[in-house]
């Protein structure tokens, strides 16, 4: 891990949204950060940490770009380990465009790479890798359990724990390793018995964590949500109902449908991936109507939760087709409440139907009983997605190391040699190390921070 300046470069970007706005910061980071200050403002900086509204001017041609308010952090009491210093311009396109273009000509300054402020004080030792990804959800956070997960892993809940368990590893490890150095002549097979239960107790562990649900994953993609039903059972206008706007095509001819059409909505703060299917019928129009089909049944069967609606004015007759994919994960909806008469909804809810299936009354026209539809997907939502106090597992990255490093650990309880162990434990470590960024992990750079914007 590099601790002091490695990067003779330079890099500036825009760091808040392209566009117009009431301010817009340009951030600049390296070596040459406070002499670009200078540059632009004809003076020496101003001191460290204390905004000062200052004039800013095109070094070239002494032409005024901006009253901006500049902000200089030193190194390494910066969010990147280096030098930096922000300019909080104007947010007019002109003022952002005449600042970066001034930036260009100075000697060693570039633009920056997406996600290079954030790998720089990642390679500076401000955050180990998972808190850096964590930066990258909170920004993408749209909901307030996204939110309340970034942050907490931001912090460093989720580093905390895998450097715990990584520590406990290392002192087991030594442990082994003692018993290689003095024994006699005759070595115990295997793991002595004071490291086994140190071992067997944190791949317990890691496998509690493990067996999550994939509740951190889902709740930074979101719960996937499929509505199925008949054709006309009116789908697509329960999307646009709960969507609030008309994402679907909705007519009154059966089949309209024939894409996935996806929304996403914030019910109660759980981010949720809405999607719409074609109606399921087993004499499609066309080819192409099959197609749909297909993709409705394949959307169901990967959703995390369901919503099953069948027109109430067909009732007591429930769609087979629908009735076959209700499950625990299921949401029962009766739509077009306000055509139903009291004919078709009383022998359609007396039936032995109602109180299994628990269907709740709605009209996508009037918006009758949406709330409760709302209600209902939200406790679901909750169920799968809330977390608990200990900080969750978020990404496959980080789920496949921990798998390699139980396994790890449960062939070294195996091992028929000390010697087989301690490389066992030694891979179970790497493995930690490896989602934390403490080993070996110069190839995933690239990978984990394209995920970023410019900026960040
Ligand atoms: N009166 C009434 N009509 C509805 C309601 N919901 C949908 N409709 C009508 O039912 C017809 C079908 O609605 P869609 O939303 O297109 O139904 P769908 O299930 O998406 O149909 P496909 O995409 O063809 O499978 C349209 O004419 C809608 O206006 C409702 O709550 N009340
Ligand atoms: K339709
Ligand atoms: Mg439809």
């Amino acid at each position: 891990m590099v601790t002091t300046n490695l990067f003779t470069t330079t890099i500036y970007a825009l760091a808040t949204a392209p566009g117009r706005s009431g301010v817009a910061v340009v951030r600049i980071s390296g070596p040459q950060a406070g002499s670009a200050l200078a540059a632009l403002t004809g003076r020496t900086p101003p001191a460290p940490r204390r905004a000062v509204l200052t004039k800013l001017r095109d070094p070239r041609t002494g032409d005024a770009l901006d009253d901006a308010l500049v902000l200089r952090f030193t190194a390494p009491a910066s969010f990147t380990g280096e030098d930096v210093v922000e300019l909080h311009l104007h947010g007019g396109r002109a003022v952002v465009t005449g600042v970066i273009e001034a930036l260009a000509i100075l000697p060693g300054l570039r633009l920056a790479e997406p996600g290079e402020f954030t790998r720089r004080a990642f390679e500076n030792g401000k955050l180990d890798l998972t808190e850096a990804e964590a930066v990258a959800d909170l920004i993408d956070a749209e909901t307030t359990a996204q939110r309340r997960q970034a942050l907490r892993q931001m912090e460093g809940a989720l580093g905390k724990l895998y450097d715990g368990w990584r520590e406990r590893l290392t002192r087991a490890l030594a442990h082994i390793e003692a018993d290689i150095d003095f024994a006699e002549d005759d070595l115990p097979g295997g793991v002595a018995d004071a490291v086994r239960p140190v071992i067997a107790g944190l791949a317990n562990e890691i496998a509690t964590h493990l067996d999550d649900g994939g509740r951190g994953e889902r709740l930074r993609e979101g719960l996937h949500i499929a509505i199925v039903g008949a054709p006309n059972a009116g789908k697509s206008s329960l999307l646009n109902a709960l969507a609030r706007r008309d994402a679907a095509i909705v007519s009154a001819r059966a089949g309209t449908t024939r894409d996935i059409i996806e929304v996403h909505l914030d019910l109660g703060g759980y981010p949720v991936v809405l999607a719409d299917t074609a109606g399921l019928r087993e004499a499609a129009a066309d080819e192409v109507e099959e197609e749909g089909i297909r993709r409705a049944r394949d959307r169901a069967a990967r959703a995390d939760v369901k919503v099953a609606v069948f027109d109430a004015t067909t009732l007591p007759d429930l769609d087979p087709a629908t009735l076959d994919l209700i499950d625990a994960d299921t949401v029962v909806v009766f739509n077009k409440t306000d055509l139903a008469t009291d004919g078709n909804l009383r022998p359609g809810l007396s039936l032995i139907v109602a109180p299994i299936l628990a269907p709740i009354l709605v009209s996508a026209h009037t918006g009758a009983g949406l709330k409760a539809l709302e209600e209902k997907l939200t406790v679901f939502s909750a169920d799968r997605l809330a977390i608990g106090s200990a900080p969750s597992l978020t990404r496959a990255r980080h789920r496949a190391a921990l798998m390699e490093c139980r396994e790890s650990l449960l062939r070294a309880l195996d091992a028929p040699l000390p010697e087989l162990a301690a490389e066992d434990v030694r891979l179970a470590s790497r493995a930690l190390g490896r989602i934390t960024g403490r080993v070996d992990v110069e190839d995933l750079l690239d990978v984990i921070f394209q995920d970023f914007c410019i900026g960040k």
